[in-house]
């Protein structure tokens, strides 16, 4: 669990952030959001002290960060950033291995969980593990840095713009990739982003951020459904509960119900797909299907009403 109490940072008389006052839960995704500039990057970094706040404070599980040496609090925090600053003398499996060699790990240890992230992250370990960076492309090279930043299982995981270099259907795979292994491992993780969809997509809390203070934090569904003010609304844009809905599998929604007479989807549609089949064929609910075995009804009002279902 990260608390940011009373936190602010000012360069000079400019204020980054003003007094942020918010805690990030044990085992949760957390995605920070705002314009540009409405500092979300220095909060990021006051957390692992990359910058010192100048006010309020940080608890780490409870502890206050400044107590602990720096070098301390980077090893039990691991940190992605977009362009993300692989060590170029080092092969792949030399920057993965970067934190468990600082631990001490032994060899074999620290090899099988080069490998088992390479794998994870989608790249072949037989292929990959012993590339130098500049043979990387950016997507791997991000890839190779969400590796790195996992490798010694941190408590928590800081992340800016961690998904940003990846062309999209690169981007989808490996935050999904990335979402399964934050689950197993039970990461905390509080991450920067710039992508709407991505925070809403990922988040299990979204910090909505503009000009230094904080507007909103809540989950997906308290953005997009309940808006603190317009400028929340405005910044999801109007469309935000119609574009939560992608990617959602649609047996989530679906219900006990006579399919009688209704139109039939098979569930391999998203939600928001399905939703599109209703607004076409005009009609209140859909009789959904699991290769031909018939799962239930969605209904219109079920889609409508919650963006999206745990
Ligand atoms: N080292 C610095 N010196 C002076 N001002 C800074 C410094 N770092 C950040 N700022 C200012 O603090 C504010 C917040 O910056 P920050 O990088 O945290 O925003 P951001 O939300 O991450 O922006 P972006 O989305 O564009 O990366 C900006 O006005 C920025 O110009």
């Amino acid at each position: 669990m990260i608390e940011l109490q009373g936190v602010e940072k000012r360069y000079g008389n400019a204020p980054a952030v003003e007094d942020l006052t918010l805690t990030f839960p044990e085992g949760a995704l957390c995605a920070l959001l705002g314009p540009s500039g409405c500092g979300k990057t220095t909060t990021l970094r006051m957390i692992n002290r990359l910058v010192e706040p100048s006010g309020g404070r940080v608890l780490l599980a409870g502890e206050d960060t400044r107590a602990l040496r720096p070098e301390v609090l980077r090893r039990r925090i691991g940190y992605v950033i977009q362009h993300v600053g692989l060590f170029p003398h080092l092969t792949v499996a030399q920057n993965v291995a970067t934190v468990p060699d600082l631990l001490g790990w032994d060899r074999q240890r620290t090899a099988a969980r080069v490998d088992e992230l390479l794998d994870l992250v989608g790249l072949d370990p037989g292929t990959y593990r012993d590339q130098r960076p500049a043979q990387l492309s950016g997507g791997q090279a991000q890839r190779v840095g969400v590796a790195r930043a996992l490798a010694a299982d941190p408590p928590v995981l800081l992340m800016d713009e961690p998904f940003g270099a990846l062309d999209p259907l690169a981007r989808e795979w490996l935050q999904l990739a990335f979402r399964d292994i934050q689950r197993r491992l039970g990461t905390t993780v509080v991450m920067v982003t710039h992508d709407i969809d991505e925070a809403l997509r990922l988040g299990d809390l979204v910090a909505l951020m503009r000009g230094g203070r904080l507007v909103q934090f809540g989950s997906p569904d308290d953005l997009v459904l309940r808006p603190a003010d317009p400028f929340v609304r405005q910044f999801l844009g109007e469309d935000a509960p119609l574009r939560q809905l992608a990617g959602q599998p649609l047996s989530a929604f679906v219900s006990p119900g006579d399919p009688a007479g209704l139109p039939v989807v098979d569930a391999s549609l998203d939600a928001r797909e399905a939703l599109g089949v209703l607004l076409r064929e005009g009609a209140d609910a859909l009789a959904v299907q699991d290769g031909g075995a018939p799962l239930g009804v969605v209904r219109w009002h079920d889609l409508r009403g919650s963006g999206r279902r745990p």
